[in-house]
């Protein structure tokens, strides 16, 4: 079906100011306001009477069947709502395992993930959890990448944590050489995202992996690396090598006047003054835990990641001074060079995944995904065949 959103200013990221954008499952058309009457095929029109179009926003890391276990069985947290990503204008996901790869399967995770993309949003899935040897679904890595589409890497492996299973250099090595040789063979990005702790070693192992083995830097995605200075001293390291780093965003209810405290907000208008935004992502972890740990790694308590602290830490950087169409870039076109992904752009070609937003009140409206509507003027139409 041949849909148009009409009267809108588009962010593609840059500003292109007001657009007609014509679409099925793909942008056909972004200009000037067109005359429907003479076109030769039905379409069918959605004025935004003036609001402003963004791309869907894009998650690179959600624990969408949920994930947690730190503190027992009881903190195992609640697996990903379609509505609350719709709402928060996320029409991508890559869903991951975490702590618990016990509990939490590869094969819960593959049928949410083709659960999420029925509702009507793109979903890709991570094989593996924290630990090494990683769990997969074919007791291959590489088969995994190779033959189960919705495979697009490995995460997340924990290393630097006291809850990773400590794993050696050549482990790490051998998981990296695996996934490039899939992502060869599959045409896939062959990304290994590493969930970095706060041990002092920090991200060592991708410094030695670029500088010991043949391996491009490209496949190695570490993530929260806005955990604490030192690490994030290590991600400009990183990014200068010409790496892409993944912060987690800034959850809604963290540090309400985080003026100048550290975290992911500052670290990202610190990045955007180094210029080096082209090389930063941000995710939610969202239904992730958020836990806590006393000097001596007793378990203090855990709150759940959201994926509306996506929208919020874009929100937030934006009013530190950061141009919206900068800041955009975060959860749009950088992810998506990332991942390789005809996403996170308004331009001809591009998967039409698009968010209406009002940007006074950052009130998102109306969210396309793959060229239908999944929510119109405020309510969700997931694509729900009962
Ligand atoms: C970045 C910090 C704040 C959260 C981070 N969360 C996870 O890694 C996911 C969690 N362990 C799970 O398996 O659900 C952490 O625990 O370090
Ligand atoms: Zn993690
Ligand atoms: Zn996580």
């Amino acid at each position: 079906m041949v849909r148009m959103i009409k009267n809108v200013k588009v962010f593609a990221p840059e500003y292109l100011g007001v657009k007609d954008i014509v679409f099925d499952k793909e942008i056909l058309y972004v200009g000037e306001s067109i005359n429907t009457d003479v076109l030769p095929f039905e379409i069918e029109i959605y004025d935004a009477n003036g609001l402003y179009l963004i791309p869907g926003l894009i998650d690179p890391h959600v624990h969408i069947t949920g994930g947690g276990g730190e503190g027992g069985f009881v903190t195992r947290t609640p697996e990903l709502d379609f509505s609350e990503c719709v709402k928060n204008g996320i029409t991508t996901v890559i869903g991951c395992l975490g702590t618990d790869g016990i509990t939490r399967s590869l094969e819960n995770l593959y049928a949410k993930a083709k659960s999420l993309e029925t509702e009507g949003i793109n979903t890709y899935i991570y094989t593996g959890s924290y630990r090494v040897p990683p769990v997969t679904f074919t007791g291959s890595v590489m088969k995994d990448i190779v033959l189960i589409d919705k495979v697009i890497g490995v995460g997340e492996i924990a290393i630097s944590d006291h809850r990773s299973s400590q794993p050696t250099f050549e482990e790490i090595a051998r998981i990296v050489a695996d996934t490039r040789v899939a992502s060869l063979l599959s045409g896939k990005p062959g990304i290994v995202n590493f969930h970095v702790g706060a041990g002092s070693s920090g991200i060592d192992y991708l410094f030695k992996l670029i500088d010991t083995t043949e391996i491009p830097i490209h496949h190695l995605y570490p993530t929260h690396m806005s955990r604490n200075r030192t690490l994030f001293e290590q991600g400009l390291e990183f990014i200068k090598k010409g790496g892409t780093i993944d912060l987690t965003a800034l959850q809604p209810e963290e540090l309400p006047n985080e003026i100048e405290s550290f975290n992911t907000v500052n670290c990202i208008v610190e990045i955007y003054e180094n210029k080096m935004l082209d090389n930063v992502t941000i995710s939610s972890d969202g239904q992730g835990s958020l836990p806590r740990f006393d000097k001596d790694g007793r378990f203090l308590g855990l709150s759940v990641g959201s994926v509306s602290s996506v929208p919020h830490t874009l929100k937030r950087v934006v009013e530190k001074g950061v141009p919206f169409e900068d800041a955009l870039k975060i959860s749009t076109t950088n992810p998506a060079k990332v991942f390789n992904m005809k996403k996170g752009k308004i331009s001809k070609g591009y998967d039409a995944d698009f968010v209406v937003i009002d940007l006074e009140s950052w009130k998102i409206s109306t969210v396309v995904s793959r060229g239908e509507f999944v929510m119109k003027d405020g309510i969700v139409k997931p694509r729900i065949f009962k």
